[in-house]
């Protein structure tokens, strides 16, 4: 850096020189440079003053965002006051979610992240900016073009309630207790099956799987058999077509998302060519499902067959109840998709990190395989009413792991004209408030001990449950939290209660994070993360592995 700008520096003393002397020895009529001129812009190229003026600059931009700027008391490194770039960087080298509690840990809960961007890591104070509309998602959801306008990139507040009107009925207690036979059949059913095959071939009918590949593909075939109306089935066929388009439907939001410049010739063509075929490929795919669909209805309707219990034909007939406004196929397509976007990786992930953390803590595995087989004969299918019912150690191992390993990650609101009052500062509208999920789950304030995985916190029976589980950040809050929470649950209690039912599950003799592995805190390591879709395992293929067995 010091070298580009010394040499471009001499660069424009030299044209400057160059310039003014031709300027003073050129054609006869053209009026001469005063001297004067020429020695004070000389002097003011010359590297060494160039050099004293950007210093000078720096030093008043330091001195303006320690002593003047409103961030000015709000605590925070140095170098986020000054600069974007520290935090951007961060970002794309480190686990955000890492980081977040890490700084939570060093400046508290209210911290400058960037030089108009606030981090809130307190519980109550990110229930107030969730709250309300007021506090739009960041100017950066609206960057998207490549689908229409839908629930979760919107940031306008009306049609974002219209559209959780639309499609709230179908992820609701109701609507999900209908669809309950195609997740189990599309989920854990699915893969009992897969790891019977495993363990039934086997040596010693003991069969290493990676949990965190199989969970994956099983929540795309949930969401895609609900979404698309169609049996899916990649986990057991090996057909991974529709996870690969949501990955580069996904990468293709993000990229217009964080580098608007995509958008635009001539990089639009290059990333076109590369993710855009497999978007519009995906597009066209959820067109042919309403149209078979709508096809399918046509001849049921004559021969007065049930409708589909679905995700698609919920979608199609969902109506607001404000207006009756019903969405049209593209929207429909859209939402579908968002669907898959927010819903899959994020639930498989979750799902993985709850075993993890069970392999790590023993006693907490054991409690809670005793609790499920006490209650269930080995072959018989766990549905979510009966986990619910007979199994209150399951549901709390599930909040606390999403608790301790959330895998959502910032959530970008903007201050409203006027700014907003947080900690006794004052930020002004337009800043951008991080509300930070994971720092808030760590916050000492709201969760003692917060880096043990404990899962007593969510035991109904403790009387701060309520408390508890409305401290719990990870699926937001407010007027956009998560309007799949319920789904998560059916999966993830569906999933655990009847693998942990059916198979013993033991760690690789190989495993490099296990109970024996405890950090300074005395606590088990938790295996890397990464920033992901969701906030991933960093080295799956190497940290996701059990052994697996029938159970006696
Ligand atoms: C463990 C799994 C999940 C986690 C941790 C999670 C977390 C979240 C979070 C934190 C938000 C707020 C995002 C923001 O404000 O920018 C959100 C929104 C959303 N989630 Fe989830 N989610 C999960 C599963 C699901 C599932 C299964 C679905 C769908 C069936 C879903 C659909 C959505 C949608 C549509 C939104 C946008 C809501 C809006 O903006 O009004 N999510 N989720």
């Amino acid at each position: 850096m010091a070298r580009m700008f010394w040499l471009f520096a001499n660069y424009m003393g030299h044209m400057l020189r160059t310039l003014t002397l031709s300027a003073n020895n050129g054609p006869a009529g053209l009026p001469p440079l005063s001297q004067r001129l020429y020695d004070a812009l000389t002097m003011l190229l010359r590297p060494t003053t160039l050099l004293l003026l950007a210093t000078c600059y720096v030093v008043y931009r330091i001195v303006y965002k320690l002593a003047f700027s409103p961030l000015c008391r709000v605590p925070g490194p140095l170098r986020a006051r000054v600069s974007s770039l520290p935090s951007l960087l961060e970002c794309l080298t480190q686990c955000t979610n890492d980081v977040m509690v890490r700084d939570s840990r060093l400046y508290g809960s209210l911290f400058v992240m960037e030089p108009k961007k606030v981090a809130v890591c307190d519980v109550e104070d990110c229930r107030t900016i969730l709250g309300s509309h007021a506090f739009a998602k960041a100017e950066l959801y609206g960057n998207v073009d490549f689908m229409e306008p839908n629930i979760f990139l919107t940031r306008d507040a009306k049609l974002n309630s219209q559209r959780r009107r639309q499609i709230g009925p179908a992820l609701n207690k109701a609507g999900l207790r209908r669809m309950e036979p195609t997740i189990l059949a599309a989920g854990v059913q699915q893969l009992m099956s897969r790891w019977d095959s495993c363990v039934h071939q086997a040596a010693g009918a003991r069969a290493q799987v990676n949990y965190y590949s199989d969970m994956t593909l099983m929540s795309f075939d949930i969401i895609a058999s609900l979404g698309f109306g169609m049996e899916h089935r990649s986990l057991t066929t090996g057909d991974r077509t529709i996870g690969d388009w949501v990955e580069k439907t996904f990468a293709l939001m993000i990229l217009q998302m964080v580098v608007p410049a995509v958008k635009w010739w001539p990089l639009r063509r290059i990333v076109g060519a590369v993710l855009g075929k497999h978007v519009d490929a995906f597009f066209a795919f959820g067109k042919q499902a309403i149209e078979r669909r709508k096809l399918a209805l046509a001849t049921a309707s004559a021969s007065a067959e049930p409708r589909p219990n679905d995700i698609l034909q919920q979608f199609i007939d969902a109506e607001d109840p404000l207006n009756r406004i019903k969405m049209t196929s593209s929207q429909v397509i859209t939402e579908t998709i968002m669907i898959m976007l927010s819903g899959a990786d994020t639930t498989s992930t979750s799902l993985a990190w709850t075993i993890h953390l069970l392999m790590l803590y023993p006693e907490h595995r054991q409690a809670l395989v005793e609790q499920i087989r006490a209650a269930f004969g080995r072959d018989q299918l766990i549905t979510y009413e009966m986990a619910r019912e007979h199994l209150p150690l399951l549901e709390a191992c599930i909040f606390e792991s999403l608790r301790v390993c959330p895998v959502s990650t910032n959530l970008p609101r903007v201050v409203p004209k006027g700014g907003v009052t947080l900690q006794g500062h004052f930020i002004p509208g337009g800043y951008t408030l991080a509300v930070s999920t994971a720092a808030c789950n760590y916050n000492p304030q709201y969760w003692p001990d917060p880096a043990r995985f404990d899962p007593a916190r969510f035991l109904r029976s403790n009387p701060d449950y309520d408390t508890n589980r409305h401290n719990l950040m990870t699926l937001s809050s407010g007027v956009r939290s998560c309007p799949g929470h319920q789904l998560v649950m059916v999966e993830m209690m569906t999933t655990l209660a009847n693998i942990l039912n059916r198979y013993d599950l033991e760690l690789p003799a190989d495993a490099h994070y296990g109970p024996h592995n405890l950090g300074a805190d005395g606590l088990p390591t938790v295996m890397p993360r990464t920033n992901h879709i969701a906030m991933i395992p960093k080295h799956p293929e190497r940290d996701c592995s059990v052994v697996v067995s029938m159970r006696p």
